[in-house]
């Protein structure tokens, strides 16, 4: 088979479009950036991509609230061809600023007739969380995390607080395998806790998919650990590779 080719999302104010396209062509893919703006002139260019990246950082600056306006974007005037790509098996990738659109899009199937199941809101701390977290990946069908189950990745985020409509919907998500990513305490232990689990979210939900599996949002930067000499301690050895990597290898792997 050959490469996929990976269609990454450029918006105004997403800043992590280019360490994302290399993430992809490390793990074998083809990448092209599109911006939105070329996007919704002509939606039918997603047909010639297997995945779609929602990179991060500060689309439309964040106004509003974070991924709101882009998520507004892609609901409102690429719905058909979302869908479209959605339901001919493709993969969408959302990461931090990138989830948080997702989260606005109903891609992630987590709506229904009464509005959201949940949603992304303010960091409880009320400021700017930045730091390296570990988190424990749960068994199930995420195409993105196959072969993954604890993992250490940089966050960098003011709103990435997962709430759920109440406890209800929670369990439904959670016993539904769709709550796949959460952040744990340094030792791998839960509740994670402040600020192991940096915003406060409910049930340290750090990460999302569909019900296929195939549409992922997380609120960690994968594309931020590729390589080893990403991290921090790097120098003082037994950093092997970039654990993020695999994320997106097993995009890539899918479509072989
Ligand atoms: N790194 C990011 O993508 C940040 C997402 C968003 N701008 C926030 O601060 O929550």
């Amino acid at each position: 088979m050959t490469a996929p080719n990976v269609l990454v999302l450029r918006s105004p104010g997403a800043n992590c479009d280019v360490e994302s396209a290399y993430a992809f062509e490390l793990a074998g893919a083809k990448t092209e950036s599109i911006h939105i703006r070329r996007l919704l002139e002509n939606p039918s260019l997603v047909d010639d991509f297997q995945i779609l990246c929602l990179p991060g950082g500060f689309s439309y600056g964040d106004d509003v609230s974070a991924g709101r306006v882009l998520g507004n974007e892609v609901r409102l005037h690429l719905a058909d061809a979302c869908n479209r790509f959605k339901e001919a098996g493709k993969l969408v990738l959302g990461i931090c600023n990138g989830f948080q659109v997702l989260m606005k899009t109903g891609l992630l199937d987590v709506d229904d007739d009464q509005g959201p199941l949940a949603t992304l809101t303010l960091n409880d701390s009320g400021h700017f969380e930045a730091r390296w977290v570990r988190m424990a990946v749960e068994p199930g069908e995420c195409v993105f995390l196959q072969g993954l189950s604890d993992i250490e990745l940089p966050v960098a985020h003011a709103e990435g607080k997962f709430v759920a409509r109440d406890q209800a919907v929670f369990d439904q998500l959670a016993s539904a395998g769709r709550l796949v990513l959460r952040y744990t305490a340094a030792d791998g232990s839960s509740p994670a806790g402040y600020p192991a689990n940096p915003n406060g979210a409910m049930g340290d939900v750090a990460g999302v998919c569909d019900s296929t599996g195939r549409v992922f949002g997380l609120m960690p930067h994968p594309e931020r650990f590729v390589e080893h000499t990403q991290h921090p301690r790097w120098t003082r050895g037994g950093i092997d590779g970039g654990v993020g990597l695999k994320v997106f290898e097993n995009a890539v792997g899918y479509f072989r």
